[in-house]
């Protein structure tokens, strides 16, 4: 028998929203699968042909790009972070709905005009993505790439304005911070290794699966 397919999936918020997708698409995975204390990384699903990886959001994109993983679920943040061409995302999954977006401090903001700035200094998680929003329309960015907890940044004088993933906008208004540009809507994909989609003839049935439960969720 051919070596089963790898999904990776990531833990942490997602990971409760994909749980009903991966059953519409009919992937059932051992219970351990959504347990956060299991310490194990490699679950099985009542399919023999088919097993989950859970991993860093981040490394999703990697670990599919490489092909150890043939197909994942993640963020259109990361996916546009990398932009690994072996990475195909053909399904837009609507979860983890969020925005990337410029925010500064609230005293700053109420006397900046964006369409002034000719260089900014940000601190991110996200300095390519960053760096080509900027680039567009002639601005150099500078990024201090961190891995969280961006908000710091202003009140200590690491960099005046971070780019940073915003929801609810409550990290923000607590940190002092408002939202000045949207760069990008974000929502979770499922994304493929483009070689595994010729290879592996067992993707592209999983794909249309993942589809239609997409479709019928979005039309309960
Ligand atoms: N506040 C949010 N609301 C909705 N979706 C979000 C939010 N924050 C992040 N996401 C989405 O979830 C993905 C994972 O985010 P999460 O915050 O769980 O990762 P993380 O804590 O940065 O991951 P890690 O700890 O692995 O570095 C993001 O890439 C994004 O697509
Ligand atoms: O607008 P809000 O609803 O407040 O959500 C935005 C926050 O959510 C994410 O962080 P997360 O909670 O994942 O923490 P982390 O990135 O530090 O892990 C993001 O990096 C923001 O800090």
């Amino acid at each position: 028998m051919a070596d089963p397919l790898i999904i990776a999936v990531p833990k942490g918020r997602i990971l409760s929203e994909v749980q009903p997708l991966l059953a519409a698409a009919g992937v059932y995975p051992e219970p351990s699968f959504f347990d956060e204390n299991s310490r194990a990384l490699r679950f099985a699903t009542s399919d023999a042909g088919v097993e989950l990886i859970r991993v860093r959001a981040f490394d999703v994109a990697t670990f599919v790009a490489h092909g150890a993983a043939q197909l994942g679920v993640v963020g259109s943040d990361v996916i546009a972070e990398f932009a690994y061409p072996e990475l195909y995302a053909p399904v837009d999954l609507h979860i983890g709905h969020c925005r990337l977006s410029v925010a500064e401090p609230a005293a700053i903001a109420a006397a900046d005009d964006p369409r002034g700035w000719s260089h900014v200094r940000v601190a991110t998680k996200y300095p390519h993505v960053t760096a080509r929003h900027f680039a567009a329309r002639g601005v150099q960015a500078e990024c201090v790439k961190l891995n969280g907890a961006m908000e710091l940044a202003p009140t200590l004088g690491l960099a005046p304005r971070i780019v940073d993933l915003v929801s609810s906008g409550r990290t923000l208004k607590e940190n002092g911070l408002v939202e000045v540009e949207v760069i990008a809507e974000v929502t979770s994909r499922l994304v493929v290794n483009r070689a595994a989609m010729k290879t592996r003839p067992a993707v592209v049935p999983l794909v249309d699966a993942f589809r239609r439960a997409v479709a019928d969720r979005i039309a309960a």
